[in-house]
């Protein structure tokens, strides 16, 4: 019996471990994961709301036995248990052909290696370089687009164009490159994401790919070939020892890891990829959930605008070429004024998209000793453990009732007392990795935290002080809460469709 008992998840002290709700008595929950991402969000939700913070089974033929868990204490536990709990084989698996060797993918000495290289990149001087250099430069480019795009009346898909900005400057500042959200490569890893993203819902995704798996092949391909590019081209330029291919600011990442792994170029090429998708896409999503959530709350909006104008008095832009150098054209804006004291308002608008529209909204691990839970949950080795942060960021016992609607104020610690909702005095609230567990916490919490924070201020002051945005709905189902389509991460179904228009005060001023 006590042999039986170790091998199986079960609780100390009597209590029987519950099983998420429609799970069957064969197929488990099999069924659940093989539906629409949107619909297995729900079913998180559902669940978190009937079991609360209590740990539940789940159980899917053919797969480790595992369990979901929904308390920030126990989430706590988990990662500060790197050793024990980590990425494993389940993860691996499933991941190994996009991310290969890569940091995501790894547990180990290896992920420590590619770890440190990291640090070495998210320094306060890179940060400078990519608030008043690159991104202010990459800047340029998309605003050329939007400028067009407001003159013609055309719709453009601010998705896309958001990813192009982050991918350009994700490309400049790890690796001295010129990367475009179009090229044939990040189409590749768009769609070798999403097939990734699908593995982990399908059991049977070995046999179904044998079948359908043939583009999903070819972009895997691409990707690889991508990331050799990568290599090559760091190389040439330390070769050549240009100036910049140095331990700062541009390339100095690519830089970082060849240095670590001894210029083997199959492990840095890996480690580069996954920087990059770690950054670019998780960025621009964001980003564009965040453009979305201002288009449906005006009242939102206006007090981004009144904290940006109050803060960057300027003079309105001068639309009438999109050739002139960023200096004489965007509001000037460092790394010490993008901080939430200064900006907590427009901090209070992102941490609150993110919230509801968490980047990466599922997490797994994998036990590699037996393991006990705090709450007495046994886990035998091999166990996996499931977050879903989409359901944890809309528990009504963390978040209060209204944990569904966009409310930014929420994190403001003197929510707003003026008439038009902007104050002064308001402080933003900060929440532990645990209790809002957006960009993970412990010893693998994401390294790009800042940079991703300080991009989305930049972004938001910026584009928003000098034009207006509308979703254009109407379109089937678009009218509704829009959903994410299939992937690691959480891009918008259809993309985000939207008019744009020079921002109403600069029109007036026109007329
Ligand atoms: C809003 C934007 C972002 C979000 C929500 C986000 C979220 C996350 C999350 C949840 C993880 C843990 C993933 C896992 O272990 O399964 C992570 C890890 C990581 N993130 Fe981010 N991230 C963002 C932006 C960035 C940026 C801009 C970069 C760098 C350019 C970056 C680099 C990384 C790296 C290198 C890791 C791996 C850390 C490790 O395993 O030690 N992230 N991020």
């Amino acid at each position: 019996y006590q042999r039986i008992r170790k091998s199986t998840i079960h609780r100390h002290g009597g209590d029987k471990l519950c099983y998420g709700p429609g799970t069957l008595p064969v197929l488990g929950n099999a069924l659940k994961f093989l539906q629409p991402r949107h619909l297995l969000f729900d079913w998180f939700v559902h669940c978190q709301r009937k079991y609360g913070k209590e740990t539940f089974g789940i159980s899917i033929p053919t797969l480790p036995s595992g369990v979901v868990i929904n308390d920030p204490a126990i989430l706590e536990y988990v990662l500060r248990n790197e050793s024990t709990i980590t990425k494993g084989e389940f993860f691996r698996r499933r991941s190994w052909d996009l991310f290969g060797h890569g940091i995501i993918n790894s547990d180990g000495e290896l992920w420590k290696t590619q770890r440190k290289a990291g640090l070495k990149f998210f320094t306060g001087a890179n940060l400078d370089t990519l608030i008043e250099d690159v991104l202010p430069n990459a800047y340029m480019e998309i605003r050329a687009v939007l400028l067009e795009a407001a003159g013609s009346g055309q719709s453009l898909d601010l998705e896309a164009t958001l990813l192009d900005l982050t991918t350009a400057v994700v490309g400049r500042m790890a690796y001295d490159m010129s990367i475009s959200a179009s090229s044939p490569f990040s189409r590749a890893f768009d769609y070798a994401s999403d097939q990734t993203g699908r593995r982990f819902q399908n059991p049977l995704y070995l046999i179904t790919e044998l079948f359908v798996g043939s583009k999903f092949r070819s972009s895997l391909a691409e990707v690889k070939k991508f990331g050799r590019e990568i290599v090559w081209n760091a190389k040439v330029n330390r070769d050549e020892r240009k100036p910049e291919a140095s331990f700062s600011g541009f390339g100095s990442l690519v830089n970082s890891l060849m240095d670590a792994f001894d210029d083997d170029p199959n492990l840095t090429a890996d480690a580069a990829l996954n920087f990059l998708s770690a950054g670019r896409d998780t960025t621009a999503q964001s980003l564009t959930w965040t453009f979305y959530s201002l288009m449906r709350h005006p009242s939102a909006l206006a007090i981004l605008r009144k904290e940006a104008d109050s803060t960057f008095a300027q003079s309105p832009p001068d639309h009438k070429s999109d050739k002139e150098e960023h200096s004489d054209t965007l509001i000037k804006l460092s790394v010490a004024n993008l901080q939430p004291t200064n900006l907590p308002h427009a901090m209070s608008i992102f941490n609150e998209s993110l919230r509801l529209y968490p980047p990466v909204p599922f997490e797994i691990k994998q036990c590699q000793v037996d393991t006990m839970l705090p709450d007495g949950t046994f886990l035998p080795k091999g166990s996996i453990i499931i977050w879903c942060i989409w359901a944890m960021n809309r528990s009504p016992s963390a978040w209060g009732d209204d944990a569904d609607s966009f409310r930014p104020e929420r994190w403001l610690t003197n929510p707003a007392t003026s008439k038009d909702g902007h104050d002064e005095t308001a402080k933003l609230i900060t929440k532990s990795a645990f209790e809002f567990p957006v960009f993970n916490g412990g010893p693998r919490s994401c390294l790009g935290k800042k940079m991703a924070e300080l991009m989305a201020c930049w972004v938001l002051v910026q584009m928003w002080s000098e034009f207006d945005f509308e979703e254009i709905t109407g379109t089937q189902g678009a009218e509704k809460e829009r959903r994410s389509k299939n992937s690691l991460t959480l891009p918008m179904e259809g993309g985000l469709p939207c008019y744009v228009r020079l921002r109403a005060r600069e029109r007036e001023e026109e007329k």
